[in-house]
This record gives structure tokens, C-alpha cells and sequence, in this order.
């Protein structure tokens, strides 16, 4: 059918073609009319309704988006179907080369039952000219994309199924782009390039949520999470809040909580943005730099106890910078131009929920400490950090974990005593898989493992002395302050006795003088 209507188009260009040999003998009105006559009629009889996709929009200055996700999503669809295809390195994509369909190809995609057809096309709107030293030699090309349908499905088509292929070109261009890793710190390089207060470098970290060594029930709890707040538009939505999500990571170091965030990145499949707070000026640089974060991006904080460190700092000096003003009022000056550049707790509560931080939604914002009672409650609040993360001390789950990713083993003998002494003492996943680790090419699976045992029960030992060491301490303390107390009660009842004696005394001297 379509085929027909391809040689009636045919004949239509036939009848344009004598039409132009013959347009010099009719006045332009007696032929614009003629054309529209002729349009009119062709659109009568031809049920198949053609929508084109530019490549650039306005004055060829910028991209058309719609263009480029449709040039995705045909590049994932085509190239198994396409039998002339074209290569091209795009730019922030994993593959070094994509292929998608040449110029003048056609294939055909279905969608709820209903067959469309999409052909890429280019065409010269001045083919003689010709310059080679043109910048943009190919600017009298004009590339899109052209759909074809049946008219009877223009609803389906034009509501629900270009909106499809356009969702569906973004998600893939998300997935198969190169995740980066912000920072702000202008000793990095980046201030400056494009006047961006952040600068980045491709994000090339090999740990993921499969190498990652926890608890393996808290770890799908985790996922789950992570999956319900990437789908959570509507919800989010539904319940009037804004779509963005806080999560606290705290435990003691070397529990791979650093190694977390880029697991949760490579999951999402967001850039991190590492904001590093000391390097911030003040709030209102603090807030520059919140807008600059794009959705579909995580914002860290790293330590965050030592910044709020920091802000406890400020406090102490501007108490400082008040008694040193009373003395030289001269400083005041200086001072205040310093207090200019400080980053509040405020300012820091603004940055996490202030409206702001609402803009664009899809926005995860990870803290992590090792000290989490440091932190000033308002901070950690739930609403705030929605989710507080704790990444504790190996477990026998997490160990198995590092076991199959250092050794390639997933049982062995010595498990079982592993799994004991892991129960016994506690040793963190950084320095479980450096005892893991083979020191050298003769070490096998077993000799890994006794070094790991041996490390384990070294780390018991130290700690059994430790703890009696302590103990022993607290008993001393303990026995040293009841001495005290006992000597302070020997003092206070001497000194009582001695007032009690001079008391008498004085009564004594009174009642002679009165009888005197
Ligand atoms: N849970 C874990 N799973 C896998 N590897 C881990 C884990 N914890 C630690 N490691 C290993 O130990 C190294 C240090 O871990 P990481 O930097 O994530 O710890 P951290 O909790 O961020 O420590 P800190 O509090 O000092 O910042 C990582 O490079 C990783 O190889
Ligand atoms: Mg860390």
C-alpha cells in the first residue's frame, strides 16, 4: 500500500516537474494556487501522515534534543535491523563508537500493535556551492528524521508513542553515558573553565553494590530503597514532596562507606557531586553551587562532623574577634569583611531543604561520618537525611563477599572458624581484604585465609588486652576516687570536730565574761 503511494508521490513530483518547466509562462499567485490545489489533493487521497524531526532547531544553533533522543532510540532499535548503518563517537558515551542508521534508510518500529516507519533523510538546500574552507562545510545539509504512519492512529502516534521513543532515547543516553565526578575545590582546576564553580573528571571507580561487602538482607534493603526513589516521580508528587532523597552513612573507618556512594552512583546511574565545604566561601556560594547540581545527581559531603567542626570554630573565634574589637576597634573592620566568608549551619540546612534544593527533583544528598553523635540532631533529622546508613565492622556475609571478590572463593574449610572469630572480634572490610589480599604469586586460597585467621586472632588478642588494660584503668580510677571521698570525709569530720571545739570554747569565754 505504501508502495502505491510512494509512485503516486512519484507522479505528483512528475506533475511539480513540468509544472516548474512551465512555471516561467504563469504568475506566481496562478501557481502557488496550483500547488496548494495540488497538495490538497494528494493529502485527500494518501492516508499516511509524515512528521519530521530537524536536527537543529532555531537558526541551527543548538541541537534539536528531540532529534538526538530519537536518534538513540533508533541506534538501539536499528542497528540489528538497518542494513546500511553509520559509526560515530559521541561524545560522554561508554562506546567508543555508535552506530545508528545512514541517510535514506528506512526501518520500521511497532508500537501498542501499530506499525510506523522512520527513515533518516538529508537533504542540500544549495547542492552547487561548494566551499572548502568553510568551518561548516556541511551547513547547507539538513539531516532529520521523518515518521510515518497511518492516520487513523494519529492519537496513539502523536500522544503516546513519540513520547515513548523520546523517554526511551534519554534512558538509554543516561545509561550508556560516562558518570563524572564533580568537585568544587578551585584547587582541582576548575574554577574559571566556563565560570563553573565545579569542575569534573570522568568517574572511573570499580566498586558496585555486588562487590560492596555488608550485611546482605541491609544491602537489598538498600536496593529497594534506591529502586522505589528512582521510579518515585508520581509518588513523590501524589504526596506533595519534593523528589529527593537524604541518606546518612556513619560508622568507623575503613567500613566502606566512600566505596558505598560510588556503588549507589553506578546504580543510579547519577554523577556525584563531592562538595567539599571548607573550600565554600560563604551561603550564598554554597547556594550558586546547589543550583549548579543538575537532577539526576548525588551531592556528598564527605566528614561531615569535621565541617560541623568547622562551623563550632567560627562560633569560638567570633566570641575571639568580640573581646578583640572592645580592645582595637580598628579590627572590626577587618573582621567583618572575614565574617563574610563563612558557611553557617543555617546556610547548610538551607542548601539540604530549602526550596532550592527542591528545583529539578531526582536529587540524592549523602553524608557520611564516622562520629554520627557528633552531629548537630537538626542535621541527621529524618526528612533530612531520610535514611541513616550504619557501615559497621565485618560481618561473616560481608567477608564472603570479599572472599569472592579477592580469591574467587565462595566455601571453603576455613570459613567456619572465620565466621567465629568474626563474631569475636572486630576487624573492618579495609582491613579484612588487605589480609585477604595474596602478599605474593606463591600464595594460594588456604595460606590467604590463615593469614586472615591469624590477623583475626592477633586483632582478638590485642583487643582482649586492651579491654583488660582498660578495665584495670577504670578500676584504679575508680578505687582512686573512693580514696578521695573516704579522705574528704576524714578532712570535713576532722574540720567539723575542730569548729565544734572552738564553738565550745567560744561559749565558755562568753558565759565567763557574763558572770564577771
Ligand atoms: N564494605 C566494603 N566492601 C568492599 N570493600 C570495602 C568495604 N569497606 C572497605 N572496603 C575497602 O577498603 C577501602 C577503604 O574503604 P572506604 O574508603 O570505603 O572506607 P570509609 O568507610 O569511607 O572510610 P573513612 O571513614 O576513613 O572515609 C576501599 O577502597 C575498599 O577497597
Ligand atoms: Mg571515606
Amino acid at each position: 500500500m505504501r508502495e502505491l503511494w510512494r509512485q503516486m508521490g512519484s507522479l505528483m513530483a512528475t506533475v511539480v516537474f513540468m509544472y516548474t518547466i512551465f512555471e516561467r509562462f504563469f504568475p506566481s499567485s496562478f501557481r502557488d494556487r496550483l500547488q496548494a490545489y495540488a497538495q490538497k489533493v494528494a493529502n485527500h487521497f494518501n492516508p499516511y501522515i509524515q512528521i519530521t524531526f530537524p536536527e537543529f532547531s532555531g537558526e541551527r544553533l543548538k541541537k534539536s534534543e528531540a532529534y538526538n533522543a530519537i536518534q538513540i532510540y533508533l541506534s538501539a532499535n536499528s542497528s540489528q535491523r538497518a542494513k546500511k548503518l553509520k559509526a560515530e563517537v559521541v561524545k560522554d558515551s561508554q562506546s567508543p563508537l555508535v552506530l545508528s542508521m545512514d541517510d535514506n534508510e528506512e526501518i520500521t518500529d511497532e508500537f501498542q500493535g501499530v506499525k510506523v516507519w522512520w527513515s533518516a533523510k538529508k537533504v542540500s538546500s544549495n547542492p552547487q556551492r561548494y566551499n572548502p574552507f568553510s568551518y561548516y562545510d556541511s551547513s547547507d545539509e539538513k539531516r532529520f528524521y521523518k515518521l510515518t504512519f497511518h492516520r487513523s492512529y494519529r492519537d496513539i502516534i502523536t500522544m503516546s508513542y513519540i513520547k515513548h521513543v523520546l523517554e526511551e532515547g534519554k534512558e538509554i543516553e543516561l545509561t550508556n553515558r560516562q558518570l563524572k565526578l564533580y568537585t568544587n575545590n578551585p584547587s582541582s582546576g576548575g574554577y574559571g573553565y566556563k565560570q563553573s564553580k565545579w569542575s569534573h573528571i570522568v568517574f572511573e571507580h570499580p566498586a558496585s553494590f555486588e562487590t560492596l561487602a555488608m550485611d546482605q538482607k541491609r544491602k537489598e534493603d538498600i536496593l529497594k530503597d534506591l529502586t522505589k526513589f528512582k521510579k518515585g516521580k508520581e509518588y513523590y508528587s501524589k504526596i506533595g514532596k519534593a523528589w529527593k532523597r537524604g541518606y546518612l552513612l556513619y560508622g568507623p573507618p575503613g567500613t566502606g562507606k566512600s566505596t558505598m556512594i560510588a556503588a549507589i552512583a553506578k546504580f543510579m546511574n547519577y554523577d556525584v557531586y563531592d562538595l567539599e565545604l571548607t573550600a565554600v566561601k560563604d551561603n550564598t556560594e554554597l547556594k550558586k553551587l546547589l543550583i549548579e547540581t543538575p537532577s539526576k545527581s548525588i551531592t556528598v559531603i564527605e566528614d561531615i562532623d569535621c565541617s560541623l567542626d568547622l562551623t563550632g570554630q567560627r562560633k569560638k573565634k567570633k566570641e575571639e574577634v568580640e573581646n578583640e574589637e572592645q580592645k582595637d576597634p580598628m579590627r572590626k573592620n577587618e573582621e567583618e569583611s572575614s565574617k563574610s566568608s563563612k558557611v553557617t549551619l543555617s546556610g547548610l540546612l538551607n542548601f539540604i531543604d530549602g526550596i532550592w534544593s527542591a528545583c529539578g527533583g531526582e536529587r540524592i544528598i549523602i553524608f557520611t561520618t564516622n562520629y554520627v553523635e557528633k552531629l548537630d540532631p537538626a542535621l541527621i533529622r529524618r526528612g533530612r537525611m531520610d535514611k541513616h546508613i550504619e557501615m559497621s565492622y565485618c560481618c561473616f556475609d560481608a567477608f564472603k563477599v570479599l572472599a569472592k571478590n579477592y580469591l574467587a572463593v565462595e566455601s571453603h574449610l576455613l570459613f567456619g572458624r572465620i565466621g567465629t572469630l568474626l563474631k569475636e572480634t572486630e576487624m573492618s572490610p579495609a582491613d579484612v581484604a588487605e589480609n585477604l589480599m595474596p602478599k605474593s604469586e606463591d600464595e594460594d586460597v588456604e595460606t590467604c585465609l590463615e593469614n586472615l585467621i591469624n590477623a583475626l586472632e592477633k586483632n582478638k588478642e590485642e583487643n582482649a588486652n586492651k579491654k583488660e588494660e582498660e578495665e584495670a584503668e577504670e578500676n584504679f580510677e575508680e578505687e582512686k576516687a573512693e580514696e578521695e571521698s573516704t579522705q574528704n570525709k576524714e578532712i570535713n569530720r576532722e574540720k567539723g570536730r575542730r569548729r565544734r571545739t572552738e564553738r565550745v570554747g567560744r561559749g565558755e569565754s562568753q558565759r565567763r565574761i557574763y558572770s564577771e
